[in-house]
């Protein structure tokens, strides 16, 4: 089978967040089950770099009113297909936001580009390969399920995938007439959506298949609390919506042999994470001692919960706890945290910024990950804290619900505890949790049990990826 994913990242070669690590390792385990994924995106900056020539595969005189060449390249074992059009992609700042931090102008017109390219290629604009099914992620790629329903790729099966609701791609009413689409493509059942252009939404009513990052997720983003406004079109589309987990990569992320942290370590040599977590110390300018070392590796925003650790930093240092904090966002939230780590020099500290190689190294050394999250689709800062020994101390919502099993008094006496979690995300929850947390880490043997149980649980992409392999040949007639 062939699949032709589009996606905005990819790991290895840009990310800002989980979504990257996704559409990076899923073509991978897929290839097992031999499905053939070409992955289109857009060529930013740092993709143009990595790909070198390539191979040219089709060329626009006019793309939106650019000039835009389709190229084919290979990188990391993953078959890409690069939208080079320098007027929308290459640019100083960020993929969405200019370098003041406010989303492009005209992020509409590019991700529609995007997403027309995508519906060509299905309808058979390259020479020698023609997709079976597209798979579009998030609002970047949703329109390439419009183009297609509304133009001439019938025959080919449309899966999108949301990996995050609260990004949906909403645009002024005024821009519809310049997508390109035929007018009956305007409506409730096209891309309108409350008055304005819903490019998510559009993908939503477009699809045969819907998916979203967790089970749980899937039936929260039904009720009006977590709908964001879709709930009732999701409700009503019910049918084909399918909470399938994200898996990790467990290559890159094997605690046995990844390069990037201090000593390898396994279930039986856990003591090999003290090196690690002495790095940590040191380049946190943290206390070194025995004390819990809590960590965080995330976006600072709301839908992270971070406001609320921000608001209980006086009590995690009660407790005898250390924290440190890699991150980077909202720039309150980074002031909060900083002011944290200059009240609480040597116990709390704070690292604004994206590191990849340093949260490797955190979560080979950290006692516990905190992610306190409002709503959390999926997660995989958790899936990574598991596989390193590194507790993880959830909020009970999507993909943490599904993937942390609390450490209840019949769960740990069962060995099967790997974490900790609480509900509802709230402040005191959450410092009752924490406080917990560093009265079980006291427990040698209750925590080692949970290091090991969440060591041995199997988050690897292998059964997520025959689930979409299912998926796929179901759409395929
Ligand atoms: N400062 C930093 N330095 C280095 N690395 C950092 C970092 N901040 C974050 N990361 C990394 O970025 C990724 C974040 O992935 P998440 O799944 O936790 O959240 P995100 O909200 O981006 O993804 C959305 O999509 C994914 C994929 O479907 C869902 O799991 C999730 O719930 C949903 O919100 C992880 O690989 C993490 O290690």
């Amino acid at each position: 089978m062939k699949l032709l994913a589009v996606a905005s990242e990819i790991h290895p070669l840009l990310k800002t967040g989980g979504l990257a690590d996704v559409v990076g390792a899923l073509p991978l385990a897929l290839a097992r089950l031999g499905i053939e994924t070409q992955t289109l995106i857009p060529g930013y900056p740092a993709v143009m770099a990595a790909i070198g020539k390539g191979v040219k595969r089709h060329r626009y005189a006019s793309l939106f009113g650019e000039t835009a060449t389709v190229i084919g390249a290979t990188v990391a074992g993953l078959n890409l297909l690069v939208l080079d059009c320098p007027a929308f992609f290459i640019r100083a700042g960020g993929p969405y936001d200019d370098p003041a931090g406010n989303g492009w102008a005209d992020n509409w017109r590019r991700f529609a580009a995007l997403s027309q390219v995508g519906a060509d290629i299905a309808a058979g604009s390259l020479k020698g390969w023609r997709p079976d099914v597209v798979h579009a992620h998030d609002w970047q790629g949703a329109m390439t399920l419009a183009y297609m329903r509304f133009g001439p790729a019938h025959a080919v099966g449309k899966v999108m995938t949301i990996h995050n609701l609260a990004f949906q791609g909403r645009f002024d009413a005024g821009i519809f007439p310049f997508l390109g689409l035929p007018a009956e493509a305007w409506g409730m059942d096209g891309v309108e959506y409350y008055g304005g252009t819903g490019f998510l939404k559009a993908g939503i009513v477009s699809a045969d298949a819907i998916t979203t990052v967790s089970p749980t997720y899937a039936r929260e983003i039904c009720t009006p609390e977590d709908g964001m406004g879709l709930d009732g079109l999701l409700v009503g589309r019910g049918d084909r919506l399918h909470g399938i987990l994200n898996g990790i990569d467990i290559e890159s992320w094997n605690p046995s042999s990844d390069p990037l942290i201090a000593r390898p370590f396994g279930r039986r040599t856990l003591s090999g994470r003290k090196a690690s977590r002495r790095i940590i110390e040191q380049r946190f300018g943290l206390e070194q001692d025995e004390s819990p070392l809590f960590i965080v590796i995330s976006r600072l925003t709301w839908q992270k919960g971070m406001d609320m650790l921000a608001a209980s930093l006086d009590q995690l240092v009660q407790q005898g706890a250390r924290l440190a904090v890699l991150g980077s966002g909202d720039h309150a939230l980074e002031g909060a945290f900083l002011a944290g780590a200059e009240k609480h020099r040597g116990r709390v500290a704070v690292h604004i910024g994206y590191d990849e190689p340093l949260s490797h190294v955190m979560q080979a050394g950290g006692n516990a990950i905190l992610i306190p999250s409002r709503f959390e689709p999926c997660g995989l800062t958790q899936l990574y804290g598991l596989r390193y020994g590194c507790v993880p101390v959830v909020a009970r919502v999507g993909g943490l619900a599904d993937t942390v099993i609390d450490a209840n008094v019949a769960a740990l006496g069962a060995g099967v505890a790997t974490g900790i979690q609480f509900h509802p995300p709230a402040i005191a929850p959450l410092q009752a949790a924490i406080a917990r947390a560093v009265q079980l880490h006291a427990d040698r043997p209750a925590w080692t049990g949970m290091q090991r149980a969440g060591m041995v649980a199997d988050f690897s992409w292998q059964r997520s990826a025959a689930l979409y392999a299912a998926l796929y040949a179901s759409l395929v007639p």
